[in-house]
């Protein structure tokens, strides 16, 4: 995507030097565009477990670059099991963070140490270049939805839809997944409006989707988390798309905190509850969502305390919760695919079920 004018991915190898990894630092976003430089396997750790890089994909091709990096110091068979298995406990929900390490590893593990690091570079680099063109093609199967909500509308209307947390280009490589769809319908020209959920307690939807819907001139209104079910009920949502971090087998889907009240209110509410994925994200493994997958809980600070900007533009952080009182951080929950109208994946749309992805994809083990 671009940002004045210059294109972008979201991780990418300097140029320089040809070896060390630049991100964007989400943390700091939108008031400043900080690019971070990092050149070991435990900086990129510490990128995943603090989300200076965050969002399902992205987070999978980091850390196949992160396993390059530990390579270049050295390229044993030791150090390749360390790095996977240390990068893969940064952050336990998204799948793609072990599917990308696992494809590492596949590639790696038989190969000559001497061979390792240029093919952990270029297996990091194919994990990328086909993040972007999986996420591109989301956005093209999700685009029919939106036409078809668009030829119901009367002249001047516009199509509503609602999305929770941050699943744009900057969670992803590039396009996004949920967003994918919603920029390909703004850039055809048709008249969509994005109610962006803030996204308690980190703020994606507030920091992050209104920064890239912004920058895009995509038109958009940030709304409370707790505002959604209250515009289904009144008609102002046509449609919820939202992305995810887990996908499995039977459809249940887990996404950030939040996701599965909204697909509640929209199943109460007759409203389309749509969930975008890439490949990466399927868990074929686990069929039972809400027993079987790991929900990240997170540190309560996330909770208590609230960062922004001053008037005058310092960034600060407050305390926003009474002193001595608990929190609770729970980072994810799981939709059970009953409550999801459907999947918009890279290979086309389908029910949330078994039937429906083993359709799509008859190669996933
Ligand atoms: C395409 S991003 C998918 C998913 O990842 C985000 O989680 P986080 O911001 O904690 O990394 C969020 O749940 C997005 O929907």
């Amino acid at each position: 995507m671009k940002i004045d004018g210059t294109p972008y991915r979201s991780v990418w190898v300097d140029q320089a030097d040809g070896w060390s990894v630049r991100i964007f630092d989400q943390t700091k976003l939108p008031w400043s565009l900080d690019i971070l430089s990092l050149t070991d396997e435990d900086q990129v750790a510490t990128a995943i477990r603090s989300m200076q890089v965050r969002g399902a994909p992205l987070i999978g091709a980091v850390a196949a670059y992160g396993v390059a990096l530990a390579l270049r110091t050295d390229a044993s068979t030791a150090t390749l099991d360390r790095v996977v298995a240390m990068l893969g406990e940064t952050r336990p929900t998204a799948i793609n963070l072990r599917w990308a390490l696992a494809r590492m590893r596949g590639a790696l593990h038989n190969l000559p140490a001497a061979d390792r690091v240029a093919a952990a570079y270029a297996e990091a680099a194919a994990i990328c270049d086909d993040d972007v063109e999986t996420c591109r093609r989301i956005g093209e199967h999700g685009l029919p939805l939106l036409r078809d909500i668009a030829a119901r509308k009367q002249p001047g209307q516009r199509v509503n839809i609602l999305t929770h947390c941050n699943a744009g280009w900057i969670a992803t490589v590039d396009y996004g997944t949920a967003l994918s769809p919603i920029y390909q319908a703004h850039d055809a020209g048709l008249d969509v409006h994005v109610w962006v959920d803030e996204t308690r307690p980190r703020n994606q939807g507030a920091a992050l989707t209104a920064w890239e819907l912004g920058r895009h001139g995509v038109p958009h209104t940030v709304i409370a988390d707790n505002a959604g079910g209250h515009l289904m009920q009144h008609g102002a949502v046509d449609i919820v798309i939202v992305g995810t971090d887990r996908v499995t087998r039977t459809g249940d889907v887990a996404n950030k905190i939040g996701t599965y009240l909204k697909a509640l209110a929209a199943r109460d509410n007759g409203v389309p509850f749509w969930v975008a994925l890439p490949h990466s994200t399927l868990d074929m493994t686990v069929a039972d969502g809400v027993a079987e997958i790991p929900i990240e809980e997170r540190n309560p600070v996330e909770i208590t305390d609230l960062t922004g900007r001053t008037a005058d533009g310092r960034i600060e952080t407050i305390r926003v919760v009474a002193e001595g009182s608990p929190a609770a951080n729970p980072a994810f929950d799981v939709t059970p695919a009953r409550l999801v109208t459907g999947l918009i994946t890279e290979r086309g749309r389908c029910e949330a079920s078994e039937a429906g992805l083993r359709a799509l994809y008859p190669d996933k083990g």
